[in-house]
């Protein structure tokens, strides 16, 4: 039985006459990391401060473990833990004394060094906060907002400005916080970070959900491709029958490039083709599609449409196609 710690139901939000989110339907069960992914502009940030009790909403439902967020904060603030895209660090104190005043505004016990030592920033405990380094400086509000394991989490943008080795090292972390049951909304550009972290995900566009569920729905969005070299000596003539559709100008260039919605059939006439003919398969490469291809897919397909988008296929927070 799923228990969904978070509950977004249309949700709107404006700044003035405009209106930013338009309608956005989630939900984040118990111990689930859920990824809000979209572009530039798209009501990531809007959404998520609305969920974090910052901003009261224009209309819709917002719940966070049964709780109003904008009315009840005080209730929740002892739950859940925030890390900002900008923190608000007073420069001067250092990292240690930094995270002594956090732990004293908060209810929750927790062992900071432990934290610290997690996340590389053991040796850096004395060092004043404003001679950090962009990475260490989202590390330590990491270890902030993480202090007291909180049990909903909302991370924003937690691994914008780190190196490869710091953002795993984040990652890590974020997936013992999973393992011991913490439930997270993310935020992120990375579509790799989603990839490797969200139980389920969205990506927004334009104030609304464009594609939602598990990797493996909003991955099934998109077709699957096959693409190889043609054979010297074999013609177009003889390929084999594909389900999914053949580009007829990489054809011409003499590369078989298939787009299709039934990766396993496509590929299997393929290898019958290939091994009655004896042929060698060159550059050969069979792939689902990618969170880039989708995430490309959404955005080519409202390029200039007015909204409701009818290309893509609206999907609800659980999955389901609206
Ligand atoms: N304080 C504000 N006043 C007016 N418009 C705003 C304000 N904050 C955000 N907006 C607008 O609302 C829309 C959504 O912004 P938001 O920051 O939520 O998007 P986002 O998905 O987080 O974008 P990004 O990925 O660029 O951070 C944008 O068009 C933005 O310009």
């Amino acid at each position: 039985m799923q228990n969904p710690l978070i509950e977004v139901n249309d949700l709107r939000c404006s700044y003035g006459s405009f209106e930013a989110v338009r309608g956005v339907d989630f939900e984040v069960n118990e111990g689930e990391l859920f990824a809000l992914l979209g572009t530039n502009g798209a009501g990531k940030t809007t959404t998520m401060e609305t969920i974090e009790g910052h901003r009261r909403p224009s209309s819709g439902v917002v719940r966070v473990l049964g709780l109003d967020p904008f009315r009840q904060r005080k209730q929740l603030r002892s739950q859940t833990g925030i890390m900002l895209q900008e923190s608000g660090f007073a420069g001067d104190l250092t990292v240690a004394e930094t995270v002594s005043l956090w732990q004293a505004m908060s209810s929750r016990r927790s062992d900071t060094g432990a934290a610290l030592e997690r996340l590389d920033l053991a040796h850096r405990r004395d060092v004043r906060v404003k001679q950090l380094s962009g990475g260490e400086r989202r590390r330590l509000d990491l270890v902030l907002a993480t202090l007291g394991r909180p049990r909903v989490l909302f991370l924003d943008e937690p691994t914008t400005g780190l190196d490869p080795e710091s953002r795993k090292t984040a990652w890590e972390f974020i997936r013992e916080l999973l393992a011991e049951g913490v439930t997270m909304l993310l935020t992120t550009h990375y579509l790799d970070e989603a990839e490797s972290l969200a139980h389920r995900l969205a990506i927004m566009h334009e104030g609304r959900i464009a594609v939602s569920g598990s990797l493996v729905d909003v991955l099934s969005q998109e077709r699957a491709q096959i693409s190889f070299d043609l054979p010297s000596g074999a013609s177009e003539l003889d390929l084999p029958e594909f389900t999914g559709e053949l580009d007829a100008d990489q054809l011409a260039r003499g590369h078989v490039h298939v787009q299709t919605s039934s990766l396993e059939s496509d590929l299997r006439a393929v290898v019958q083709w290939q091994s009655a003919h004896q042929l060698p398969l060159l550059r050969f490469r069979a792939q689902h599609a990618s969170l880039n291809d989708v995430f490309h897919g959404v955005v080519d397909s409202h390029r200039g449409q007015v909204l409701p988008f009818p290309g893509v296929p609206a999907v609800g927070g659980n999955g389901s196609v609206r």
